[in-house]
């Protein structure tokens, strides 16, 4: 199968997003992370542009291993001196040269004829040839410039020794079938376009860029530019994730691989994301918080019976543990079930018909309904009992010098049980007193504090989550104005539900 290569412009393009700045610790962070990823090139920055873009590349080109060093120059020997002095340790450099090949490029921006630009070319392609065999030539705005000069552009900066030819779209104005077609027709007129890589460089201003750049590779490009999450100036470039999923998701059509290491997609996207502030829309595909979360009862009930009926994509193979079924008003009883069950609760048929409507009622009035919701839904469900354990006193030592220390008298039927330990912290420390009378073994899973009231002498409302031996979840709330005495309350609340369970036959374990 034929390989697309993937070059990286996370460091450059998408540096250029509004409000984006990376320092050069965090692009040196981002360029290892891209290497363990398995990007073929990291367009590390722009040298000329700033003294920290210019450590950046220099940094990255002397400490990464793994992937091919590029850094972007215009076509003048200031740009490219300036690039290769900040690549010359790289194990593997590319200096990426560019000038614009549109009218309205030439006559408004650059004010240069055809025949100037077409000089600059040769001369800038030329220029970084002295430094390295390696060169990569760009045609900003090929995709509203005139085809024939385009091809006469890249013809010259072929003959002056480019090794990758760049076509960019460079104000996402292309639309697939046209870009796909000025590939082919780029690929049938050029002279010695056979001896280099064809590469692509969309931006996402009319939201194509993937679907561009996939059409491009449909007609024989065979490098992509991409960046991670699709960040990058204005709408953004075509982005990594998707594109290599697509290609991977519809192989059978295109017929191509990469050397991405898929498992490694989330968690690049994830540390891009932090480093760039630019957090990822929840609807974006295969990295959003929505990609691989079902809301709706039918989809869901879909997915518990067969993941592929509502994936196209295994989570796993991006590296996200596993899809999430989302219960809300839009859920139906197989996903409500599924999870109570993952809670460790198995309810009869009329208990599960009326907790689930008392959750659908729930629904109307919560946004986000948690587990401890549903725990607290069932537990009603399964109605009140005496207790039996109750807090009788507790007294507990504590503070920055010594080892906090609690001792505890919980009422055990008419006996007063009386212990005390040692823990971490003050809670600690209380729930190893209770365990020790208790003699349950659990494990807390989950333990949560909250103001119930506003001021300093707030109620203090604590909620755990136990889980017992066999698996099963309990979930215990306390209130107090004292914190820690809301905590024993709170452990003990679930303990006393966690003895029924054990001597009750009403919910099975
Ligand atoms: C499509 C793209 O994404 S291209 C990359 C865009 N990225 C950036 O611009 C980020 C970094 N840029 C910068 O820091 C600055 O713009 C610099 C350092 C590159 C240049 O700064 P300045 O010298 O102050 O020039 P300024 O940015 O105002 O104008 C750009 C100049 O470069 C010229 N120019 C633009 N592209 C090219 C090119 N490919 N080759 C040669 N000259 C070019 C423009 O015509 C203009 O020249 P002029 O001063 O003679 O009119
Ligand atoms: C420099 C080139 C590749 C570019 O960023 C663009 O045209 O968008």
């Amino acid at each position: 199968m034929e390989r697309v290569y993937i070059f990286d412009t996370t460091l450059r393009d998408g540096e250029q997003s509004p409000g984006v700045s990376l320092n050069v610790k965090e692009k040196l962070q981002i360029a290892r992370q891209l290497v363990k990823l398995g990007v073929d090139v990291i367009e590390a920055g722009f040298p000329v542009a700033s003294p920290g873009d210019f450590a950046a590349v220099a940094e990255i080109a002397k400490n990464v291993r793994g992937a091919r060093i590029c850094a972007l120059a215009r076509a003048n020997f200031g740009d490219i001196d300036r690039a290769w002095e900040a690549l010359r340790e790289a194990e593997a450099p590319r200096i990426h040269t560019f000038i614009a090949t549109s009218d309205i490029h030439l006559r408004h921006k650059l004010r240069m004829s055809r025949e100037q630009v077409l000089e600059a070319a040769r001369e800038a392609v030329r220029r970084a040839r002295r430094y390295t065999d390696d060169v990569e030539f760009s045609a900003e705005d090929a995709s509203r410039s005139d085809t024939d000069f385009l091809c006469q552009v890249l013809a010259v900066a072929i003959e002056a020794g480019a090794t990758v030819l760049n076509i960019p779209d460079t104000v996402g104005y292309a639309v697939p079938e046209e870009f796909g077609e000025l590939i082919r027709t780029i690929r049938e007129k050029t002279p010695g376009i056979e001896k280099v890589t064809i590469s692509v460089h969309c931006h996402n201003d009319l939201g194509l860029a993937v679907a561009n750049t996939l059409a491009a590779i449909k007609n024989g490009a065979r490098q992509a530019e991409v960046t991670i999450n699709g960040i990058g100036e204005r709408a953004g470039n075509a982005a990594l994730e998707e594109l290599v999923m697509g290609l991977y998701a519809r192989r059978p059509l295109y017929g191509m691989i990469t050397g991405i290491r898929t498992e490694e997609i989330y968690r690049t996207s994830k540390l891009v994301a932090a480093l760039t502030g630019m957090t990822v829309q929840p609807n974006k595909a295969i990295v959003g918080k929505n990609a691989f979360a079902h809301e709706s009862g039918i989809h869901q009930d879909g997915v518990l019976k067969e993941r592929t009926t509502y994936e196209i994509i295994d989570p796993t193979v991006i590296g996200i543990p596993k899809s999430t079924l989302v219960l809300g008003k839009h859920s139906g009883r197989h996903a409500f079930k599924t999870r109570l069950a993952e809670l460790g609760y198995s309810l009869s048929e009329e208990e599960l018909n009326t907790a689930f409507a008392r959750f659908k009622e729930l629904c109307d009035r919560k946004k986000t309904i948690t587990d401890d919701d549903l725990l607290a839904l069932v537990e009603e469900e399964m109605g009140r009992v005496a207790p039996t354990y109750e807090l009788h006193y507790l007294h507990i030592s504590s503070g920055t010098t010594i080892v906090p220390t609690a001792t505890v008298g919980l009422k055990v039927g008419e006996s007063l049980v009386e212990e005390a330990a040692c823990g971490n912290g003050p809670v600690d420390a209380i729930y190893k007193a209770i365990d020790k009378i208790t003699g349950i073994k659990c494990t807390l899973e989950s333990y949560g504090i909250d103001a119930v009231t506003g001021g300093k002498d707030a109620v203090g409302s604590v909620t755990v989550r136990v889980k017992n031996e066999k698996g099963k979840t309990f979930l215990g709330r306390g209130l107090s104005t004292d914190v820690l005495e809301a905590s024993a309350r709170a452990y003990i609340d679930a303990l006393n539900k966690m003895a029924v369970d054990v001597n009750g036959p009403r919910i099975e374990p």
